[in-house]
């Protein structure tokens, strides 16, 4: 792409119209803010965002008097972009709106590419990601290891959670039961529940507890069913949603902090389900995987497709029994999809 170059008159015009603009943003939220205020607005506070539209937020009040309520609030324009699990101080006025002040500094980002491609953080300081597979639909292991991969580069904890647990002894179960085996001995936190059944959903419940976690996954494993039993009230709260938006449009794509009634809270939208298929490098994914640390670099080739070399180090780790066949050829995959 050719970068324009701007003649002095060009770019002085450039400067009055941002000039112009931001003066106009400044009009109106002092407008807005008038308006809010009528004169008064309460003390500085605590607070969660959970869930953005537009130019406001609906923020939960943390401390105080107010904590557990939900109000709108208007976002400065000094302010970066805000996102669901922000955490921030703002100020309550009339009527349940209010103003943001700040944004404190967030502990983790997960992102996805925007319309044109760039990558935009969708939530904010989620502790943990809820990679669910199951029997049914066939796990494919390399799509796990690239939410392994994602979670690692975004720096959240993953927990592997195989759901439809009655029907791993049937005949679909057997890729499922070596994905359970294979993921156990390196170590990743991983449990088998059934929504439908309701199996072992109390150890999930502890897991998920004083922790903001997503769910992500291929279409079909039970991430609904699984939400669906663990928030109860969830359709309530959709509902809510829309009204918030006046005509309801952007319900499915923003992104809603919602509390689980035996504690923890889930950011969910369809837009973080899919997350993971987002954009990282090489060395994102030599990270990911964690068994490959003692073996990479130490190929003969510097340029080893890791595929046949001769002293190609993870092959002879696949031989010696301290990487797995399926693992390798899924860092491949990756590789190979990102070049
Ligand atoms: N046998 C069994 N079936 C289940 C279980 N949990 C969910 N299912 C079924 O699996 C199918 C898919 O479940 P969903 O909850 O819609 O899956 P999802 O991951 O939300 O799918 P998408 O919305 O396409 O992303 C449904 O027919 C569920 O009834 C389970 O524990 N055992
Ligand atoms: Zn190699």
């Amino acid at each position: 792409m050719a970068k324009r170059i701007l003649t002095r008159r060009q770019s002085w015009r450039i400067d009055k119209i941002q000039q112009e603009r931001i003066a106009r943003a400044e009009k109106r939220e002092a407008r807005m803010l008038d308006e809010l205020q009528g004169g008064e607005l309460g003390h500085e506070q605590e607070g969660l965002v959970i869930a953005h539209f537009g130019v406001q937020v609906e923020i939960e009040a943390l401390e105080g008097d107010l904590q557990g309520e939900h109000y709108r609030c208007y976002i400065r324009a000094n302010l970066p972009a805000l996102v669901t699990g922000d955490r921030v101080i703002w100020r309550p006025a009339r009527q349940g709106a209010g103003v943001i002040i700040a944004q404190r500094p967030r502990r983790s980002e997960l992102c996805r590419p925007d319309m044109r491609g760039q990558l935009k953080p969708v939530a904010a300081n989620v502790d943990q990601i809820v990679i669910v597979f199951a029997p049914l639909p066939e796990p494919h292991a390399n799509l796990i290891d690239r939410y392994l991969v994602a979670a690692s580069h975004a720096g959240i904890r993953p927990l592997l959670l195989l759901n439809k647990a009655d029907l791993l002894d049937g005949e679909h179960g057997g890729k499922a039961r070596e994905l359970l085996a294979v993921y156990k001995t390196l170590g990743y936190a991983i449990l088998d529940v059934s929504a439908e059944q309701g199996d072992r959903l109390e150890t999930l419940q502890d897991l998920l507890r004083d922790k903001t976690s997503v769910f992500v996954g291929q279409s079909g494993v039970g991430k609904s069913s699984l939400v669906n039993r663990l928030l109860p009230d969830a359709q309530m709260a959709v509902g809510a949603l829309s009204e918030l938006t006046h005509k309801g449009t952007h319900t499915t794509t923003t992104a809603r902090l919602f509390h689980f009634p035996c504690g923890g809270s889930l950011i969910d939208s369809p837009g973080i389900r899919e997350f993971g298929l987002a954009h990282v490098d090489a060395a994102d994914v030599e990270a990911g995987f964690i068994e490959f640390a003692d073996f990479l670099g130490r190929c003969r080739f510097r340029d080893c497709s890791h595929e046949h070399e001769p002293g190609c180090a993870l092959l002879a780790a696949v031989d010696s029994g301290h990487i797995s066949s399926p693992r390798l050829e899924s860092f491949r995959m990756l590789l190979k999809n990102i070049e």
